[in-house]
């Protein structure tokens, strides 16, 4: 394994995971998957503490997602389950931004997510968290405020799938580098912002962020 230090720039590809908490599928009215169900954010979607969250021209629908974020340590093809662990290099709680109404469209076209997940500023993350702060990523309370109200209140064990079951799957078909984000799906509660919205979010007492919306 490589050193830890070199994840604090991470910042490679972003693989998501979408529908992987029942109550969020139901809320949108979604079937539970039986498997993964993947998509990619950009590079250019990231962005960091200070930096805003931009409503892309034309969304009139943008919504917050709150997820852990496994930022990956080493190179990951074709890993076993029980293997899986021990290609996370640390973790980081991510926001995968998304324009509801776009991904509306492209799902009744049977288009591609990608406008709808991976605009500019999409990908709001925290700072790199060392892997030993999270001991067991299957229990962590994850959370989310909009101007001070609770929107998003989760835990991680009622993901449908595991971190370690995510790495596995993925790994076979494509390969998992050093630096890349692996967002492991939002629980209930996503809802619509407005330009002005201060959010705020967590991952339990390890990490919280703050960011703002502008139109
Ligand atoms: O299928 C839909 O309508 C929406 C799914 C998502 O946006 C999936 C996620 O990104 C997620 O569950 O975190
Ligand atoms: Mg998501």
């Amino acid at each position: 394994m490589a050193k830890l230090a070199q994840f604090k720039d991470f910042g490679k590809k972003i693989v998501c995971v979408g529908r992987n908490y029942r109550e969020h599928a139901a809320e949108l009215g979604n079937p539970v998957p039986s498997k993964p169900i993947l998509f990619l954010k950009p590079t250019t979607a990231y962005i960091s503490e200070g930096q805003a969250i931009k409503i892309p021209k034309g969304c009139t629908d943008l919504n917050h997602e709150v997820e852990l974020g496994v930022v990956i340590g080493s190179r990951a093809t074709n890993v076993q389950e029980s293997e899986a662990m021990k290609y996370v290099g640390g973790y980081a709680l991510g926001l995968d931004m998304t324009a509801r109404d776009w991904q509306a469209e492209a799902k009744k076209n049977g288009h591609p997510w990608s406008l709808a997940k991976g605009f500019d500023t999409s990908c709001p993350i925290s700072a790199f968290i060392e892997k030993d702060k999270i001991p067991n990523p299957e229990n962590v309370d994850i959370w989310l405020k909009v101007n001070g109200e609770t929107r998003q209140s989760g835990n991680t064990k009622d993901m449908i799938f595991s971190v370690a079951h995510l790495i596995s799957y993925i790994s076979q078909f494509f390969t998992l580098e050093p630096g890349d984000l692996l967002l492991t799906g939002t629980p209930a509660g996503v809802s619509k912002l407005k330009s002005g919205d201060i959010i705020q979010a967590g991952l339990g007492d390890v990490v919280n962020v703050q960011f703002t919306v502008q139109s």
